[in-house]
């Protein structure tokens, strides 16, 4: 739950361990609104607990003419024939869809009966499979607005074997197993690995996964573009993953729920940020996992410095222009927020190599590094790749072309990026896909 303050800071209402609610200031940065609206999260969803609410009207939010006009130049220019509709989605919110991914480390089979039951299908492949695991009456129930039966009904072909496949072994030996114990989170053991989240083809808004003590959520809404930097990490059981820039976290629960990593470092840097992150990492990850999943608060610049060659995969969700958020504005700062945003743009590009440089020290020789932003921008997207592959030795791009873009195009709009190779994928919304905006490139550290 937010409030405004007259200073244009965001209040929120957190639920502490002592089951009372604390306020506390969120500090601005890229992701007041969400670091990805939509792509990580929309506003309801950063409120804990929440009530199930029904699909309804996103609330009428002001457009920042400075930032508009600012894009219109820009956009025009870089994405050409496909900025008119991007544009028109990006300025209607109501129009956003919403990803539903189930967390592996509860009881879903429930909660999948009744997605598909109200048109909601699967994103990827591997996921009908029905989980042998009871059904779990606590889950929440559907919203009680449902989708009418002339909702436009998704194609059925499914997705190619191409796409990166969930590691089938469910427990490696260096994962800890389930304590037989009583902890905060009992319950039978996770499904194996496997990313499941489901989409509906019109912008219905599932409410947000209500918090109930003791309790892990079932599910997490989120833009599903942000799932692609993720199956291009592509984590394999034993792998040691660093998430360089971790808050809120919905990228790192997408890990988990990809493979059993031996290590999953989450790194945030701001404070508050990080308290957002063990946060949401406590109401979706067993304790048992705790051993496994960390979260350190280092300035991912100079990360890589510290654990030098560490980590077999890593993670660079950078901080970045959110193309979502930033055209509106909180009401408080008016067009100055935009003034004030856009000098914060100029800067970006300087952080974000700086990141990415680090991640790949951070990696061993051999291991990956997948960079992202959800953010349009070519300066803070392919001009950055290329300013690392101009300047750092020993690492090689990956094409992400025939392992994501082919077998995902029924879902995601694909600009052209008009370099051979492609410095990446860029997703950008339009009117009946509206994921993204999302940037992914993938970087291989040879030596
Ligand atoms: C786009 S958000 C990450 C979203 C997250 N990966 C997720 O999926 O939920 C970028 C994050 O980077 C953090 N950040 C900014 N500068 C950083 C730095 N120097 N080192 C580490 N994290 C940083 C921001 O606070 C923000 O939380």
């Amino acid at each position: 739950m937010f409030r405004r303050l007259v200073s244009g800071e965001l209040l929120i209402l957190k639920w502490s361990h002592s089951q009372s609610w604390k306020c506390r200031r969120l500090l601005s940065c890229n992701s007041v609104i969400g670091p990805d609206h939509g792509q990580e999260l929309s506003r309801e969803q950063r409120t804990v607990p929440t009530k199930q609410v029904p699909s309804r009207p996103e609330k009428q939010k002001r457009v920042c003419k400075v930032i508009l006009d600012h894009f219109d130049q820009q956009y025009s220019q870089e994405l050409g024939p496909l900025w008119p509709s991007a544009r028109a989605v990006l300025l209607n919110p109501g129009c956003w869809q919403y990803g539903v991914m189930l967390n592996r480390f509860t009881a879903v089979s429930d909660l999948k009966l009744r997605l598909q039951g109200q048109g909601f299908t699967s994103l990827l492949p591997h996921t009908d499979t029905t989980s042998a695991l009871p059904l779990n009456s606590s889950l929440p129930q559907p919203s009680s607005s449902p989708h009418p039966a002339s909702l436009p009904q998704p194609s059925s072909s499914p997705h190619p074997a191409s796409l990166p496949q969930p590691s089938s072994s469910p427990h490696p030996a260096s994962l800890p197993q389930p304590s037989s114990s009583p902890h905060p989170h009992p319950g039978p053991p996770p499904l194996p690995p496997s990313l499941q989240c489901f989409i509906h083809p019109s912008p219905v808004r599932y409410p947000s996964p209500p918090h109930r003590q003791g309790q892990l959520k079932h599910y997490y809404l989120l833009n599903a573009a942000s799932l692609l930097p993720v199956l291009a990490l592509g984590v394999e059981d034993g792998d040691r993953v660093l998430d360089l820039c971790s808050a809120p976290g919905g990228k790192a629960l997408a890990i988990l729920q990809t493979a059993n990593p031996a290590l999953l470092c989450c790194n945030e840097t701001d404070p508050h940020r990080s308290d957002w992150l063990a946060k949401t990492l406590e109401s979706f990850i067993p304790q048992w996992l705790s051993s496994t999943v960390t979260v350190s608060n280092q300035d991912g610049r100079i990360f890589g410095q510290s654990e030098a060659g560490t980590y077999d995969k890593v993670l660079v969700d950078a901080p970045c222009s959110n193309d979502r958020s930033w055209l509106f504005s909180s009401g408080t700062g008016g067009e100055q927020e935009g003034v004030v945003r856009l000098r914060e743009r100029d800067r970006l590009p300087t952080l974000q190599t700086q990141l990415l440089k680090s991640a790949l020290t951070a990696v061993r020789p051999g291991g990956v590094v997948v960079y992202s932003t959800c953010t349009l921008s070519r300066s803070e997207n392919q001009e950055v790749v290329e300013a690392v592959l101009n300047t750092c030795p020993g690492v090689e791009l990956q094409d992400l072309e025939e392992e994501l873009a082919l077998p995902l195009q029924e879902h995601f709009t694909f600009a052209p990026l008009g370099h051979t190779p492609s410095l990446g994928l860029l997703v950008v919304p339009q009117q009946g896909q509206t994921w993204g905006p999302m940037f992914l490139s993938r970087i291989k550290r040879t030596h």
